[in-house]
């Protein structure tokens, strides 16, 4: 299968923190890659690295054939990598859709005060990639009513909004309700497979890892310490003691 992300020996220290300590990953077309590691393992940095937010101090990110380790965030999202924040970053005092409309907009050039967004021209559009999330329902409300893991989910259709090839979600099931979190996975799972889009998403919740990642990374000191199929990773010893907390 193709290679469509290929981050390379990426490291980055911040003060005396190694947070990426020579990390790798490579990740072929339609894969759903979880990465799985404690706090502070620099799970989150390395997604920063593969977007733009950080820069390696050395190593580079390819995406799609082309290095990608010195463009803005902005470009890399117009090349097709799209993310969701662990924090969602929303306009909370706007809807829903009006969300997904402002990001649109932001990417094509086209924002302005002046803009009537239910006039948008994509307007039919995004309400069909909100009925696909299982947003739909909640269109028209203002993001600040929302709970936190309704927002989480905000936050990944304005990322699918702008049709990545490839999405990282932090966390995405984080302050969703233990009997909804398949509910939402499934759901979410499908829009990624409808459109053909790649996944790489931090998780902490294994039963999630279990049932929705094709491969796993553990991370561990700002790298990859160890990867294999959800089976063989969530057996293993090492990683129930330190990662799972599971004694064996
Ligand atoms: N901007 C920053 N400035 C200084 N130190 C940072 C910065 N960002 C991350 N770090 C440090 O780098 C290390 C890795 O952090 P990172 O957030 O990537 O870990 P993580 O695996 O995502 O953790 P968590 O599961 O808690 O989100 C941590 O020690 C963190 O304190």
């Amino acid at each position: 299968m193709s290679i469509i992300l290929e981050a390379n020996d990426l490291n980055l220290r911040f003060g005396g923190v190694q947070a990426a300590n020579g990390a790798s990953l490579k990740v072929s077309a339609n894969e759903r890659i979880a990465i799985i590691g404690p706090n502070g393992a620099g799970k989150t940095t390395f997604i920063n690295l593969c977007t733009g937010y950080l820069k390696p101090q050395s190593g580079r990110v390819v995406f799609a054939g082309q290095d990608i380790t010195a463009l803005s965030p902005r470009a890399i999202t117009r090349l097709g990598i799209g993310r969701s924040f662990q924090i969602p970053q929303l306009f909370l005092d706007n809807t829903v859709i009006d969300n997904l409309l402002l990001a649109l907009s932001a990417r094509e050039g086209s924002w302005s005060p002046f803009l009537v967004m239910e006039r948008h021209p994509k307007a039919q559009e995004m309400w069909e990639l909100l009925d696909m999330v299982g947003l739909k329902a909640i269109g028209g409300r203002i993001v600040r009513e929302l709970p936190e893991g309704m927002r989480k989910l905000v936050d990944i259709a304005v990322a699918l909004a702008l049709e990545p090839k490839l999405i990282f979600m932090d966390e995405p099931t984080s302050g969703v309700s233990s009997t909804e979190k398949f509910e939402v996975m499934d759901t979410l799972t499908r829009a990624l497979d409808a459109r053909a889009t790649t996944a790489i998403f931090v998780e902490h919740d294994m039963d999630v890892v279990a049932r929705y990642a094709s491969r796993v990374a553990v991370w561990s000191s700002g790298r990859i310490a160890l990867e294999g199929s959800p089976e063989e990773i969530l057996n293993h010893p090492e990683v129930r003691e330190t990662v799972i907390g599971v004694g064996v």
